[in-house]
């Protein structure tokens, strides 16, 4: 089901070997567009009505009731409370060492230009609920929120018709855990219109105010909604459909990359799954064992058609350079290293959402319990933005101060400025100070 692509002795556009799935953003937005525009005018019934229709249920209410969330965080099973609990525990610890530290600068006598972080103050928080239900996805939004200082958290999930209208427990009770009152059952691009337009009820009542960050992840329609509504909020990335690529040398063991691959394989008949290879015989022992672990996996439907479609494949290359090319005009939401010379080539690594080293750090351990995040990049937007971390939900903000002295000092130089821009009144302002 995976297609071999020997570019072998070939001049490699490392840019274009690789497609990505044919379902995209751009297409996707013919559908999300109305649905954004029509919760921004009809608000609630919009939502509920969008749920009933994609979600197959008519949730009781929209806010889910703090007494649901308590119920939940008492209802995990030990197994999964105690897996919560550590991964909170090792999330907190790797997102607590990325608070940045405030600067304060004298670029003169008499001045002070100070450089601090200030929290975003309301987030809106996605948890997807679709095709699988993600508490991880609880965590890993929540506890970079709150080590950044965010005050006003707020949690949107797809409602689930076998659970009375409410999202998933497992995310209920997560949510919990972590202290958050804040929970809405609704899914999909209507659930990021929500967040960004506010929703009010018939009656005029604001049930959900608006926030001024949307983070989390999300399948395609939630990334086209993401990106349709910036402006009107901020986002953190596109981290849409999952896509795992692997660059290994005939050192690799092939059992445990189609493992891997298949993992990622199993969230979406959108997800990427590829392995890059110098090693004809790694390539081909890893498509035959994709082939016998994808018959016996859960969502084999699923897997297939993400390892049939246009965006997975197996790329057998000359050399490993051509592979890290490759990886990098890519920019894969997960990289997976398992080579000779890991430590050597990571440093080669520019566009990547995260990177996995070695055989003993699948993509499905960042996923849960790494510390790290699994909130992501997708669709090559690595090259420009970063995974959810503690600065997503931070703005720099700078503050100035300058006594009579230290803008004596400059105020010629801003008067030359001034009339060299043509416009004088700037400089005149700072003169009037010293009249
Ligand atoms: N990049 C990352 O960081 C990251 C992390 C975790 C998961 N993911 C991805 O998140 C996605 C989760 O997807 P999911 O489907 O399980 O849950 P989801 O919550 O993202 O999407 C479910 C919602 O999609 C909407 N929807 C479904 N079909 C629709 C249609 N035809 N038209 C309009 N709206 C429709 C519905 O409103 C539904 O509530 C997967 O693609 C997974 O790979 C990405
Ligand atoms: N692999 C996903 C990121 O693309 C994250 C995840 C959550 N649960 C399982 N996997
Ligand atoms: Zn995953």
């Amino acid at each position: 089901m995976l297609t071999l692509k020997d570019l072998r002795g070939s001049a490699i556009d490392a840019a274009a070997v690789l497609p990505r799935a044919s379902q995209d953003i751009s297409t996707t937005i013919e559908t999300v567009a109305p649905i954004l525009q029509d919760v921004r005018l009809n608000g609630v019934s919009a939502l509920l009505e969008y749920s009933e229709k994609f979600d197959g249920v008519r949730p009781p209410s929209l806010r889910v009731p703090a007494e649901k969330l308590r119920e939940a965080a008492e209802q995990l099973t030990p197994e999964v409370r105690a897996a919560l609990e550590e991964l909170i525990l090792r999330a907190r610890a790797v997102h607590e060492a990325q608070l940045p530290e405030a600067s304060e600068v004298s670029p003169g006598p008499g001045a002070r230009v100070i450089n601090r972080w200030a929290p975003i103050r309301r987030v809106g928080l996605y948890v997807p609920g679709g095709q699988a239900v993600y508490p991880s996805s609880v965590v890993m939004n929540v506890v970079p929120a709150q080590v950044a200082g965010v005050s006003s958290l707020a949690i949107a999930s797809p409602p689930q018709a076998d659970f009375g209208g409410l999202p998933h427990p497992t995310i209920l009770g997560a949510a919990h855990l972590l202290g958050i009152e804040e929970v809405y059952a609704v899914g999909g691009a209507q659930a990021v219109a929500m967040f960004a337009y506010g929703a009010k009820d018939q009656a005029g009542q604001q049930v959900c105010p608006p926030v001024s960050l949307i983070t989390g992840p999300g399948n395609i329609f939630v990334a086209t909604a993401k990106r349709a509504v910036q402006g009107v909020v901020g986002i953190d990335s596109e981290a849409g459909p999952t896509e795992i690529m692997v660059l290994a040398d005939d050192s690799a063991p092939a059992e445990l990359i189609a493992a891997d691959l298949i993992s990622q394989a199993e969230h979406d008949a959108l997800a990427a799954a590829v392995l890059v290879t110098p090693s004809m015989t790694l390539a081909e022992s890893v498509a035959t064992e994709v082939e016998r672990q994808a018959r016996d996996t859960r969502h084999a439907d699923r897997v297939k058609q993400a390892l049939s479609g246009t965006q997975s494949a197996v790329l057998v290359v000359d050399t490993m350079e051509q592979g890290v090319e490759i990886a990098n005009a890519y920019g894969a939401e997960h990289l997976e290293l398992m080579t000779r010379d890991d430590a050597g080539i990571v440093d080669q690594i520019h566009n990547a959402g995260a990177v996995f080293v070695g055989a003993h750090t699948p993509v499905s351990l960042g996923d849960y319990c790494a510390g790290s995040n699994h909130v992501l990049p997708t669709g090559g937007a690595s090259a420009y933005s970063a995974g959810l971390n503690v600065s997503s939900f931070l703005r720099s903000q700078q503050v100035i101060h300058y006594d009579r002295e230290g803008l004596r000092a400059v105020a010629a130089h801003v008067s030359a400025l001034a009339q060299a821009e043509g416009l004088p009144a700037h400089g005149d302002a700072v003169q009037a100070r010293f009249r």
